[in-house]
């Protein structure tokens, strides 16, 4: 069976990735990204009118990368990216998705009725640094994804849940989970109807070293299902 990553495990394979392995940050978040477009795209292929709420760590990177693959397959993403940072990668991907006609809002009032006005959530807020609880400037877009009836995409991690003990009470509950590298061990508690694994980059040396286990990939496919 596929491994269940702890925090510090995902931590240190991240930095085995960069450190050991001289990946650049932009090239796993562009695999990391398009793997979750096409896991959208697979699971939700009626869905229009995506809402990329976008965090201020590499988690958010993956849902602007996403968002922009979004709008080449046909679909019509706005970004929501309160927390801007200056760091210069994500000046860059925002810019992408700009200059892709991708609207990009800073506050959750812009889009004021969510599910009028769009078919899917795409909740790229924290993945495996998450730190509970969620910070002030946060809260209501968590609080408006619980509250929302559309269906949520989450990448890597459900926003808000622990990244080990998995859903809070109130936590989030999205419909496709889409896990990056390898499951991370709060998504043993994911109920939702669908599981991918993407993130199609980790070298078998790896893979090896921390007994991950990975399903095989069929064909050219940089997604495979876990459930
Ligand atoms: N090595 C990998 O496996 C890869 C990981 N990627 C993505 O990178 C993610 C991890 O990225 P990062 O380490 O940058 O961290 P995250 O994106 O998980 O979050 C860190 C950011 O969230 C903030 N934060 C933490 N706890 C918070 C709280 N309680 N309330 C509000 N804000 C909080 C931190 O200040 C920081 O800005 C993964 O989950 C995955 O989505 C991919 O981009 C590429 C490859
Ligand atoms: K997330």
């Amino acid at each position: 069976m596929v491994k269940y990553l702890r925090q510090d495990e995902a931590i240190k394979i991240d930095e085995l990735l960069f450190n050991e392995f001289k990946f650049s940050v932009d090239q796993l978040m562009e695999l990391a990204g398009m793997s979750c477009a096409d896991s959208i795209a697979r699971c939700f292929p009626e869905s229009q009118r995506v809402l990329v709420a976008c965090g201020p760590g590499n988690n958010g990177g993956d849902g602007l990368v996403c968002a922009r693959h979004l709008k080449l397959y046909g679909y019509l993403p706005t970004v929501l990216y309160p927390k801007q940072p200056e760091n210069e990668l994500y000046q860059r991907l925002s810019h992408q998705c700009r200059s892709n006609d991708i609207p990009v809002l800073s506050k959750i009032d812009e889009c004021p009725d969510v599910d009028k006005h769009f078919d899917l959530i795409v909740d790229a807020l924290f993945g495996f640094s998450f730190k509970p609880p969620v910070r002030p400037l946060f809260l209501p877009i968590v609080e408006r994804m619980r509250s929302s009836k559309l269906p949520i995409c989450s990448i890597d991690i459900p926003s808000g849940w622990d990244v080990e003990k998995g859903k809070p009470d109130d936590g989030i509950e999205p419909e496709l989970l889409v896990s990056l590298t390898a499951p991370k061990m709060c998504a043993k508690s994911f109920t939702g109807k669908y599981h991918f694994l993407g993130g199609r980059f980790v070298p078998p040396s790896l893979e090896e070293k921390f007994d991950l286990n990975l399903p095989l990939f069929p064909g050219m496919d940089k997604i495979v299902p876990l459930k």
